[in-house]
């Protein structure tokens, strides 16, 4: 009996928690939902029911209907703060940085070195790294990587070919960035292996977060971090090759976010920009024409040059990025007290906020037809109507992606090579209206993306 009362006393003080909390937007009169004890806003992403990108699109969408600028949520009891107005998003990203430094994602260089990357390390860490780091990813630098970009991406080609020789359809879905090789001959390759897994949030370890978030003690004690042990080891590993300058934790981490940030981003943009562009002949040859004029000129070799040339190209990405954003939704904190512009209302310090990316890229009141696939909205006639701020697929500000350039060249880079050297359609193994994974944090087709692929000549 002693037993009953006990937990009958948890449930009931837990639940007159959660209750208690549903109350805080409605107090503030922020315009919210109507949250479900215990998953608040987010049932249906948190039994990976559905993507998580797509469940903030349509709250996203609820919040345009009815005219909001901004709408508060809630992760289990947690308060989340969703701004819908572009000019408030920019405010956040841009103007008033200084409120949004850091993403509140949770770190620990003792207990949990990966987890130390560029992405989640706050203050002026962050500031120091993101100074150290930028060079690297300079116009200059990508230029000098652009041969060993040019060779990863030939020898992709040269896999695609010998699977089209054998009449099977491909996946297009692949990362050739890093390690290509030993990734595509080996789908099972530790790389690829443990970047799906870092990629990929169980519900084991989202409530791994929820005890790293709110016990941070016990996580130390179970030696419980952000990632699994055998990734962590894994990275660990291959920076303790000879050679290194950082520290061989520091350098596993920022390696680990470079592996991670650049390996499903990339790809993930690469097939989606194929999947249109086997379903869009025009535009299609539209881009193979530009290739075989910019490559006459070039007497037929794809230099750095040549490619900057490709405009048509670029066009087709940033269509892509608009249409499909990798990272449909991403993450800032409140670092002190924030008054919203024009309103008397506040976003409280340490509150999270959430940048609806993929719902201001099919926002129809900023693009016509939101869910075309119309590379012309980007050329250079059509750019300036873009709304400023409702294009954010590489985020904005101080903290934006630092690895953009290096993924436009890479993605440009395998875009010409595959629009060169084959002829594609869709195959019927592609499932179609296509249904976006519900349980990683990237935008990305259940079941991959799959051509039938003939190579040219
Ligand atoms: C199509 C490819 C990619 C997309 C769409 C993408 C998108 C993004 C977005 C949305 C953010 C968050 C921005 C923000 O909070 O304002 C981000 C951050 C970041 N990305 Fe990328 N990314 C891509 C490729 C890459 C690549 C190739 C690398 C590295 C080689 C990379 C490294 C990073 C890092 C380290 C951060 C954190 C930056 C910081 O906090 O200072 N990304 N990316």
């Amino acid at each position: 009996m002693f037993w009953f009362y006990v937990i009958f006393g948890v449930v009931v003080f837990i639940y007159s928690y959660f209750h208690y909390s549903y109350m805080y937007w409605l107090e503030l009169r922020v315009p919210s939902l109507s949250p479900e004890f215990p998953f608040g806003d987010m049932k249906d992403p948190i039994l990976r029911r559905q993507c998580m990108g797509e469940k903030i699109k349509e709250i996203y969408d609820f919040g345009t209907k009815h005219w909001y600028n901004y709408i508060g949520l809630y992760f289990f009891s947690r308060k989340v703060f969703l701004p819908i107005d572009p000019e408030l998003i920019k405010n956040i990203l841009v103007k008033d940085f200084n409120y949004f430094s850091d993403r509140g994602i949770h770190y620990d260089e003792k207990y949990d070195p990966l987890s130390a990357h560029l992405f989640s390390i706050a203050g002026p860490k962050w500031k120091n790294l993101r100074a150290k780091l930028t060079p690297a990813y300079s116009p200059v630098k990508i230029k000098g990587m652009f041969d060993i970009m040019y060779k990863c991406a030939h020898e992709m080609m040269l896999l695609v070919g010998e699977i089209a020789m054998s009449g099977r359809p491909v996946d297009i879905k692949v990362s050739f960035g890093f390690q290509l090789k030993l990734m595509m001959r080996d789908p099972d390759a530790e790389f690829r292996k443990m970047g799906k897994r870092a990629f990929t949030q169980t519900v084991g370890d989202l409530l791994k977060m929820v005890v790293i978030r709110s016990f941070p003690f016990l996580a130390r004690l179970f030696g419980i971090g952000v990632f699994p042990k055998d990734v962590t080891e894994f990275f660990r590993r291959v920076e303790t090759e000879p050679g290194t300058a950082l520290t061989i934790d520091e350098a596993a981490a920022q390696a680990f976010i470079f592996f991670l940030a650049g390996f499903e981003t990339t790809s993930t943009t690469t097939s989606f920009a194929l999947f249109e562009l086997s379903i869009n002949f025009m535009y299609r040859e539209k881009a193979r024409k530009e290739i075989s004029a910019v490559l006459e000129k070039y007497n037929g070799t794809m230099t750095y040059d040549a490619l900057m040339e490709m405009k048509y190209r670029t066009v087709i990405m940033s269509e892509t990025l608009r249409k499909y954003p990798p990272a449909p939704v991403f993450l800032r904190v409140c670092t002190k007290r924030y008054p919203i512009p024009d309103t008397d209302a506040y976003i409280e310090k340490g509150q999270s906020v959430l940048i609806p990316c993929y719902g201001l890229h099919r926002d129809d009141r900023y693009w016509h037809e939101p869910d075309i696939f119309d590379p012309e909205r980007f050329s250079e006639k059509n750019k300036d109507k873009i709304v400023d701020g409702t294009y954010i697929p590489f985020g904005a500000g101080p903290r934006n992606c630092i690895g953009i350039r290096f993924a436009l060249v890479q993605a440009k880079i395998a875009l010409a090579l595959f629009l060169m050297n084959f002829d594609f359609d869709l195959s019927p193994r592609t499932k179609l209206p296509l249904k976006m994974e519900t349980k990683g944090i990237i935008l990305s087709p259940i079941g991959g993306l799959w051509l039938r692929v003939n190579p040219i000549d």
